[in-house]
């Protein structure tokens, strides 16, 4: 095994470090004092440390030759030779060969192997065997420096006394001491001769049996002579070889391993030291390459640098989070405290509620629907359609329940319904009509139609024409609705309104009031999105409905165009083989307008339309305006009964008297028939389209009624929850209570309308269905939505946003908006939805709205919109869509968010900000940027139980 560094180190006693230091500069590659020393760097350093070698070898040899004093068994005679040797002047050492030759010539016995050396160097100064020789060398030695006399003195006596001491031993150790005696005392006697012959001293030849005697009788004595000596000699030498020596003395009575041990102890120490500071250099530079090179070793690296510093550190560490633990120890155990409180209390309030709610008495009206009855009670509609079934009742989600249902129902749940409902039930309780009593009613018509088409024509052409029987100065006012007399005497009553806002805004209000839909469209254009709204208005309403394609005088008119197109959306007209009564009309000049009517009033046989005028007047608020001199005025379109000067009513949450009634043409009446429109004059407040009007006994209780439905409606409202939603109808539809899923397409382009229909319609199954009640082009509108919430449907918008109106109004009407981008989810979500498995996983939050007002482009940055927030607030971390037309032209995130210069992290509404979209550039003035979050929601096992 080859030494290693620090070992050759220690043997020259210097450093490994300066070992190191000198091999590296020779070009060896050395790491440190742990490499290996080969054969030629061990040359090299023999050659360079000859005299360091030499100097710790005398060292070597000094401390050996000091534990012989005290064990001689364990010291080796041969450095001693060496050492003195090395000391003897250049004379001397030529001498002392031949004597040691001599010496070694004569060791006699083999029992003293070891000592032979050492009596050898005994006999280097007596040399007995040759006596002239002996003297020689004796006289030289006299003749020699004082320092020169005392070392051979010494080599003499320590060579005789540790040969005394070995002989002894061996001898004695054998048990055969007479005989070891005898035997060694030949050459002794020899070698003793000249030692006591001459000077006290000891340099001097002595005989045998004097050095027995000596030995026998004074061996201490010669002890002390000779450390005496050494203590001289000491004095004499070098400052660190004294030091050395003076310690001696003190360590006179110390143990040997004492002795050994005393300077490698300062000399490991010091290799200790050096070692250290090698190690420091070393990691220096491995932390330099790490950074340069390696960055694999940089983990391990850093870990141990790190632990370095941890180590000085950590106590400083500890104290700080000892402190940190003591600030900080009240505040988490307050946060704890806070939060098991505020448990406890969420637990308090629960169970709390829980009673309440068990003991809570629901006031309902007549006219709540299932959804409403869901939400009061919390529980899912389709628990309640589920009930309703048990009932033998099938229901839809907005279908109004019976006074006695809702009592069933809620018993159920245990809930009793209030006694409000009593008197509610026993005066609007419809009186039964009897077939008898039932006579046949006018059609109620509804004109709808695309901008321009040419309604409000019609409805002019109509009330102005004289077709009009019997009637002098026609209509006069407007008043929502007008009643027309046909020449044969059949009357139809018209509403005023053109359009399917109103249609569809009464039909959200419960009240279905149009038997009938003529639907106009322009021969000279096309089926336009309004056009197909109307339709699906109407189909959603379930009403007939009479094509009247309109402008056929006009040159471009091409009616076949609009039924090939109106066939395309499932209205096949009667002369293409299908249902729907088609006339071509023109409105401007009253052609076939007449046919018009008369289809009508044949279609309206066909419903056979009748009702009851024996019995007090129902019907429903179609207009109201408040008239500065009388006060609150409503147009009723009489539906059942009869409706006479004095009756007292209840209208929504008004009530009324009426005081005086006139007809479209301002004339005064005393009684309106059903399918009669007339202005009612009496109301105490205000009343709303929509609303229902119902004659009462009389009119404190008419009073009562409306009152206490104001205070329902107020709670209902308060109450009222989601009540249209993907979840809800997948809910119902898991369940198997909904047969399909009614949907509403807006998007952005006519491919995308189609393509989701198209892939939606795929989706219907024999148990469920997707009916897509209404599919268009464009932002989502308040008619949508009030489309969605009479139908009980959800709106799909498809890279398009709705107005703000729109969104308002689905917010109040609880109505789902779900918006996408990407027509595979939207699938999935409806497919989902019919499965019953649908799981809501990203919701929107809306945020806020900001037009763009000023754009500026700016270099290296991009365009910047000058916005200014025009609804809640834009956030800086928001997501950003930007819209143009109701059309979303851009989705991502928001690049920055500035007010003057300053970045800002959110704008409230009513300020101007600078907006940067992130990789986006094309914007343009009028454009609005509608911020949002996207907010991760999971499903609840509660909210799945009572949605
Ligand atoms: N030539 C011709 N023009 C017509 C006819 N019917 C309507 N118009 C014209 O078409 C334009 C629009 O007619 P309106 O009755 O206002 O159409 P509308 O559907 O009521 O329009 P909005 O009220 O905006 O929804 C008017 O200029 C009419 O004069 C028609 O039969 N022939």
């Amino acid at each position: 095994m080859p030494k290693r560094i620090y070992q050759i180190a220690k043997e020259l006693n210097i450093s490994s470090d300066e070992l190191v230091s000198f091999l590296q500069k020779q070009g060896f590659d050395v790491k440190g004092y742990m490499s290996p020393v080969d054969d030629k760097m061990l040359e090299i350093i023999n050659k360079h440390y000859k005299h360091e070698r030499e100097q710790a070898e005398r060292q070597k040899r000094k401390r050996e030759k000091e534990a012989r004093e005290v064990k001689p068994a364990k010291v080796e005679p041969r450095t001693v030779v060496e050492e003195i040797e090395t000391k003897l002047p250049a004379e001397q050492k030529e001498v002392e060969p031949t004597q040691v030759v001599k010496i070694e010539a004569e060791e006699p016995k083999p029992e003293f192997v070891q000592p032979a050396e050492e009596v050898a160097v005994q006999g280097s100064e007596p040399v007995t065997a040759e006596e002239k020789s002996a003297e020689i060398a004796v006289s030289e030695i006299k003749e020699a420096k004082d320092e020169t006399k005392d070392k051979v003195e010494q080599v003499e006596e320590l060579a005789q006394k540790q040969a005394e001491t070995v002989i002894e031993e061996h001898a004695e150790a054998k048990g055969e001491t007479a005989e070891l005696k005898e035997a060694p005392a030949k050459p002794e006697e020899k070698q003793a001769e000249p030692v006591g012959s001459e000077k006290a001293t000891g340099m001097v030849y002595v005989k045998v049996e004097e050095r027995k005697e000596f030995r026998k009788d004074d061996r201490r004595k010669r002890f002390e002579a000779e450390r005496e000596r050494d203590r001289r000699r000491e004095r004499r030498r070098g400052k660190r070889r004294k030091e050395f020596r003076e310690e001696k003395p003190v360590k006179e009575e110390t143990t040997v391993s004492d002795v050994i041990h005393a300077p490698e102890v300062e000399a490991i120490k010091e290799e200790t030291r050096k070692r250290k500071q090698i190690k420091e250099k070393e990691e220096k530079k491995r932390k330099i390459v790490e950074i340069d090179d390696f960055e694999i070793k940089k983990p391990l690296k850093r870990k141990k640098s790190r632990i370095e510093i941890d180590e000085a550190e950590i106590l400083r560490n500890i104290d700080q989070t000892l402190a940190e633990m003591e600030d900080s120890g009240p505040d988490i155990r307050e946060i704890i405290k806070k939060r098991k409180k505020k448990e406890r209390q969420e637990k308090e309030e629960k169970k709390v509620e829980q009673i309440e709610r068990e003991k809570r008495k629901i006031k309902v009206a007549e006219f709540i629907t299932v959804n409403e009855l869901a939400n009061i009670i919390g529980v899912s509609a389709s628990e309640i359609i589920k009930k309703c079934l048990n009932l033998g009742l099938v229901v839809s989600i907005n279908q109004r329940l019976d006074f006695d249902t809702i009592t069933l129902i809620a018993s159920d749940y245990g809930f009793e319904v209030e006694r409000a409902e009593e008197y509610l039930e026993d005066i609007i309780e419809e009186e039964p009509d009897h077939p008898e009593d039932l006579e046949p009613r006018p059609p109620v018509v509804t004109i709808m139609g695309h901008v321009d088409h040419g309604k409000t024509t019609l409805l002019d052409y109509i009330r102005q024409s004289n077709i009009v029987a019997g009637e002098a100065g026609g209509i006069t006012q407007h008043i929502g609705a007008y009643q027309v007399t046909l020449p044969n005497g059949k009357q139809i009553t018209f509403i005023d309104t053109p359009g399917h806002e109103a249609f569809t805004a009464m039909r959200a209000r419960g009240a279905q009031v149009t038997d009938i839909v003529v639907l106009v469209v322009a021969a000279d254009d096309a089926v336009m999105p309004q056009t197909v709204e109307a339709i699906n208005h109407a189909l959603a309403a379930n009403v007939p409905i009479i094509v009247a394609i309109n402008k056929i005088d006009k040159p471009g008119a091409n009616p076949d165009k609009i039924k090939q197109q109106l066939a395309e959306r499932g209205i096949l007209v009667e002369d293409w083989g299908g249902k729907y009564q088609c006339v071509e009309i023109s409105a401007k000049y009253g052609k076939n307008v007449d046919l018009l009517l008369e289809k009508i009033l044949l279609e309206a046989e066909l419903m056979e339309l009748k009702a009851n005028p024996k019995k007090r007047a129902r019907g429903v608020v179609i207009e109201s305006k408040l008239d500065k001199g009388r006060g609150p005025v409503g147009t009723v379109l009489v539906q059942t009964g009869t409706l006479k000067i004095g009756d007292p009513f209840v209208a929504g949450t008004t009530f009324g008297r009426v005081r005086a009634m006139f007809d479209e043409r301002g004339n005064r009446v005393e009684i309106a028939k059903p399918s009669t429109p007339v202005q009612v004059i009496g109301f105490d407040q205000l009343p709303e389209a929509g609303d229902s009007f119902i004659v009462v006994e009389d009119e404190k209780r008419a009073r009562e009624i409306a009152n206490r439905r104001a205070q329902l409606k107020r709670e209902q409202t308060f109450r009222q929850l989601r009540a249209v939603s993907l979840n809800k109808l997948s809910e119902q539809i898991k369940e198997g209570k909904v047969k399909e899923l009614p949907i509403i397409i807006k998007a952005d382009v006519n491919g995308s309308v189609e393509a989701l229909s198209d892939s939606l319609m795929k989706l219907s199954t024999e148990e469920v269905k997707v009916r897509i009640i209404h599919r268009a082009v464009g932002a989502i509108s308040e008619s949508d939505v009030l489309l969605a919430q009479a139908s009980g449907a959800i709106i799909i918008g498809f890279n398009v946003r709705p107005t703000s109106g729109a969104k308002k109004l689905a917010e109040s009407e609880n109505v789902e908006i779900r918006l996408y981008n990407i027509i595979y989810n939207v699938i999935e979500d409806v497919k989902k939805a019919l499965e019953g498995m649908l799981e809501p996983e990203r919701r929107e939050e809306f945020l806020g709205t900001a037009e763009v007002r000023e754009v500026f482009k700016i270099s290296k940055v991009g365009t910047v919109a000058g916005c200014f927030v025009t609804e809640g607030k834009i956030l800086r971390s928001a997501r950003a869509r930007l819209i143009r037309n109701g059309i979303v032209i851009y989705d991502g995130k928001i690049a920055s968010l500035k007010r003057f210069k300053d970045d800002v992290k959110e704008v409230e509404a009513g300020l101007e900000c600078g907006v940067a979209l992130e990789n986006y550039n094309d914007i343009k003035v009028g454009d609005v940027i509608e911020a949002y979050n996207i907010l991760e929601i999971k499903r609840k096992l509660e909210e799945v139980k009572g949605s």
